[in-house]
C-alpha cells in the first residue's frame, strides 16, 4: 500500500521503516528542513540502535521516499498516517497544534477517499476534533468527498523502537466503519500480532492508560524505595518477590530516579489535565505524577547526607539521557540532578555515549568528559544516572584508583551492591539501604 507519514520523529521514522520492510512504500513528510536534508541523504536524524541498516536499504530501494509537502504525495497515497509531536501546554494539556496543522493541511489538498489514521498520542476526543477540521477545509474549496477518521496509538519504545514496530506486542486500531477496518487490516496483514478493534475514543484511551499504568508501577516502586531505606529492607529483593506472582509481573518495578523521556511525564500530565477539565479528578495518577518529581531531590538529599555538603564538591555525572539506547534526554532526570548539583555549588563532569551534544545546549558550562574513567578522574563521587551498559561495566577496582573519594551513588540500582562494598567503595543505591549498617546492625 501506499503510504503518507506526516511526522519524521523517532515513531515516524521507525514506524516508516517498518511498513518499509513489510512491503509498503512510505512517502515520509518532514516540515523541518535540516531533519528533511538528512533524510533524504540516507542519515537518520537521531540515535536508534538497529535502525540505520534498514533505513538505509529501504531508501535506496525507494520504499521510502522523502518529502516537505503532503500536497506533493496525497494523490499517490490511501493511508495518511499522523504522526507530529503531542508535546504538554504550559497546563499540562497535550499541545495538538500540530495534529491540527497537518489536519488543514490534509483537508487542503485532498481529492479522494482517505483512511486518515492519528498515531500521536493524543485524548479522547480528539478524533472528532480533527474530523471537523478536515470537513471544515474541504467545506471551504466546496469539495464533499469521504473519508475514514483512524485512532492507531503508538507502543513503541524509544531504543527498541525498530523491534518494537516490526514486532509490536499489540495493535489497536480505533475506527467506526468497515471500510476503514479492511483498510487497516490489509495494512498490518504482514504483522503477525493481535489486533483489537475498538471505537477511536477507546483506542484513544487506551493509549494514555497504558502509560499510566507504567508509570504508576515506577512510581509505586519509587515510592516504596523511600520507605525501605528507612527501614533496612531491599526494594530490589521486594521487587522480585513481588513479579514472580504473575498477576503483578516483573516489569516496570525498578526502583530508580524517576520516569523521563518524552512519553510518560507528558501523558501522565495530558490526562490529569483531561480528567480535571471534566472534573474527573486522577487521585492516583496525581501522586505519581508528584512521587516523580520528587524522586531525584530525594535521591539528591540521600547523596548530600553522605559527602556531609556538595559545594565545590567535584561530581562525576554518569549517564545523561532518559535511559539507555538513546539519544534523547527530553525530561531526563539527569536534567533535575545537574540543576540540583548546580544549586549547591557542586563542579559537575558529565559522561554520556549518546546524549552529551543535546545536554551541551542547556547547560553549556559544566565539564563534559569523553570516556567515563575520564569523568571518574579526581571525583570526589561518582553518581549513575542512566544504566548504559559501558557505565555499568566500568572497571570499578581501577576506577577506585583514580578517584579522590569513593563514593558511589547508584540511581538506578544496576550495580552488584556486595561487590561495591568489598571494593571498600561507600555505595547507596535506591531503596537498598547500605549493606555495612545492616551488617552492622543499624537496622
Ligand atoms: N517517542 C516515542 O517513543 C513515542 C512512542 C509512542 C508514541 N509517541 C507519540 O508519537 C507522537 C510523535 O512522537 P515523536 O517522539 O516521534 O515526536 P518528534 O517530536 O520526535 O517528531 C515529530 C516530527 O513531526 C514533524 N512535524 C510536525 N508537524 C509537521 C507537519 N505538519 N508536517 C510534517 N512534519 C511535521 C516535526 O518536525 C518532527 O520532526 C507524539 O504524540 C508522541 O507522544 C512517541
Ligand atoms: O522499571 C522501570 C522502567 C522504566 N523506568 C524509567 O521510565 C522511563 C521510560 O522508560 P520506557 O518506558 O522504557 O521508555 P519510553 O521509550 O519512554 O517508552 C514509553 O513511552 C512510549 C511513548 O508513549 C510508549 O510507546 C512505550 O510503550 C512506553 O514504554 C525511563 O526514564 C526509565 O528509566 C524506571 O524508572 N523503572
Amino acid at each position: 500500500m501506499n503510504i503518507a507519514m506526516i511526522g519524521a520523529g523517532y515513531v515516524g521514522t521507525a514506524t516508516s521503516v517498518a511498513f518499509a520492510e513489510y512491503g509498503h512504500k512510505v512517502y515520509v513528510i518532514e516540515r523541518d528542513w535540516e531533519k528533511l536534508k538528512k533524510l533524504k541523504m540516507s542519515v537518520l536524524p537521531f540515535f536508534e540502535e538497529g535502525m540505520e541498516e534498514l533505513f538505509k536499504k529501504h531508501s535506496a530501494n525507494g520504499n521510502l521516499l522523502f518529502f516537505h509537502y503532503i500536497e506533493e504525495v496525497i494523490d499517490q497515497c490511501e493511508i495518511l498516517m499522523i504522526t507530529v509531536g503531542t508535546p504538554s501546554l504550559p497546563n499540562g494539556e497535550a499541545d495538538l497544534s500540530y495534529v491540527e496543522e497537518a489536519a488543514r493541511q490534509i483537508g487542503r489538498s485532498m481529492n479522494e477517499y482517505k483512511a486518515i489514521v492519528i498515531k500521536s498520542t493524543v485524548p479522547v476526543g480528539t478524533g472528532d476534533k480533527i474530523n471537523k477540521i478536515i470537513k471544515t477545509e474541504l467545506k471551504k474549496r466546496n469539495k464533499e468527498i469521504s473519508f475514514d477518521l483512524i485512532s492507531n496509538p503508538e507502543f513503541l519504545r524509544e531504543g527498541k523502537a525498530l523491534q518494537d514496530a516490526l514486532h509490536p506486542e499489540r495493535i489497536v486500531i480505533g475506527c467506526e466503519t468497515e471500510k476503514a477496518r479492511q483498510v487497516m487490516k490489509e495494512l498490518y496483514s504482514g504483522i503477525n500480532s493481535p489486533i483489537l478493534f475498538t471505537t477511536v475514543k477507546d483506542a484513544e484511551m487506551i493509549k494514555y492508560a497504558s502509560n499510566a499504568f507504567l508509570a504508576t508501577k515506577i512510581s509505586f516502586i519509587n515510592e516504596l524505595a523511600r520507605l525501605c531505606d528507612k527501614v533496612g529492607a531491599n526494594v530490589i529483593q521486594v521487587a522480585k518477590g513481588m513479579g514472580l506472582d504473575s498477576r503483578i509481573g516483573p516489569q516496570f518495578l525498578q526502583a530508580g530516579i524517576g520516569f523521563g523521556g518524552s512519553c510518560f511525564p507528558k501523558d501522565v500530565k495530558a490526562l490529569l489535565a483531561l480528567a480535571s477539565a471534566e472534573k474527573t479528578p486522577l487521585q492516583i495518577l496525581q501522586a505519581v505524577l508528584d512521587v516523580n518529581e520528587t524522586q531525584a531531590q530525594w535521591f539528591m538529599e540521600k547523596v548530600k547526607k553522605a559527602l556531609g555538603s556538595l559545594s565545590r564538591k567535584r561530581i562525576a555525572v554518569l549517564g545523561l539521557t532518559f535511559k539507555p539506547q538513546t539519544d534523547d534526554i527530553r525530561e531526563a532526570s539527569s536534567l533535575k540532578i545537574i540543576h540540583y548539583l548546580l544549586q549547591n555549588n557542586a563542579c559537575i563532569t558529565a559522561y554520556d555515549p549518546q546524549g552529551t551534544e543535546h545536554v551541551k545546549k542547556i547547560y553549556p558550562t559544566i565539564n563534559y568528559a569523553k570516556t567515563t574513567l575520564e569523568a571518574l578522574n579526581g571525583a570526589d563521587a561518582a553518581l549513575i544516572v542512566t544504566e548504559w551498559k559501558e557505565i555499568i561495566e566500568i572497571d570499578w577496582k581501577k576506577a577506585k584508583s583514580i578517584l579522590s573519594q569513593p563514593f558511589v551513588f547508584d540511581g538506578r540500582n544496576c550495580l552488584d551492591a556486595s561487590v561495591m562494598l568489598e571494593l571498600g567503595y561507600h555505595y547507596e543505591g535506591v531503596g537498598t539501604p547500605n549493606l555495612d549498617e545492616r551488617i552492622n546492625g543499624s537496622f
